[in-house]
């Protein structure tokens, strides 16, 4: 059961494999405060709405990334790793706020609704530092096959046996980043930097749709059953 009724209301699209990258719809973005400060600012009020049944069953393998792609990809990454606590915070809270029912896994932020609350959670920066680290082993690996399978090995391994995660908010996930990065760093991401980062982002979510598989995932589609 991913989806409450919440999640019905919604009317955003997200679909990693058919590259649309609307993360969600209430929006919440760094931004300079006069202190210099990032803060959230929440821009637009709508509701979640998951990906439909079979929406993302078919995800296709990317093909290589080309070696300008890996070299966009380091490039772009270096930037947004300077500011590797903020950017992964606006993510996983652009994340839970456009997709409550994404925060059903963690035991102490489900219940937390104010984006600004959240962000003080923990538990959320802790996941958000942890998603920051593993996502720049995967981009200082884009060149070590056995390197970027052991990472998705671990984390698919993890998500799927001990925490129990839908393999579809890892879709949901990629899909916020692409949108959290495009509208931080207009300059960095631009459509063909974008394009690169959609590659690699749908890469990871196959790779850890096969870890879900190779350990017996009983559920892969979207099914709210
Ligand atoms: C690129 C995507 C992600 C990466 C790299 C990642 C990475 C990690 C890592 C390294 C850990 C700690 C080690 C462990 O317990 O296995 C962790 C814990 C966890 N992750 Fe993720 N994660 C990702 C996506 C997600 C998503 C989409 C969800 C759910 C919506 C999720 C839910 C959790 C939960 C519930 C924990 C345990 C948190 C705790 O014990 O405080 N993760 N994640």
């Amino acid at each position: 059961m991913i989806s409450s009724n919440a999640d019905h209301k919604a009317s955003s699209s997200l679909a990693l494999a058919q590259h649309r990258f609307s993360g969600g719809e209430q929006r919440f973005s760094l931004r300079r405060g006069k202190t210099g400060n990032r803060i959230f600012k929440k821009d637009t009020e709508k509701m979640e709405r998951m990906p439909g049944e079979g929406e993302l069953d078919h995800l296709e393998r990317p093909s290589p990334l080309t070696e300008k792609e890996r070299m966009m990809i380091q490039d772009s990454w270096s930037k947004v790793y300077e500011n590797c606590d903020d950017v992964g915070v606006a993510i996983l809270v652009r994340l839970f706020v456009n997709f409550p029912s994404s925060k059903q896994f963690f035991s102490q932020f489900k219940h937390i609704e104010e984006p600004e609350e959240l962000a003080r959670s923990t538990q959320l920066r802790k996941h958000a530092h942890r998603v920051m680290n593993a996502l720049n082993t995967l981009v200082e690996s884009l060149d070590n096959a056995e390197k970027v399978a052991s990472v998705l090995q671990m984390v698919g391994k993890a998500h799927a046996l001990r925490h129990k995660v839908e393999p579809v908010y890892f879709k949901i996930l990629s899909g916020v980043i692409l949108e959290v990065l495009g509208e931080e760093f207009p300059q960095v991401v631009t459509p063909e930097v974008a394009a690169a980062w959609t590659k690699v982002l749908a890469t990871v979510c196959c790779g850890i749709n096969a870890v879900y598989e190779e350990v017996g995932w009983s559920k892969l589609s979207t099914s709210t059953g």
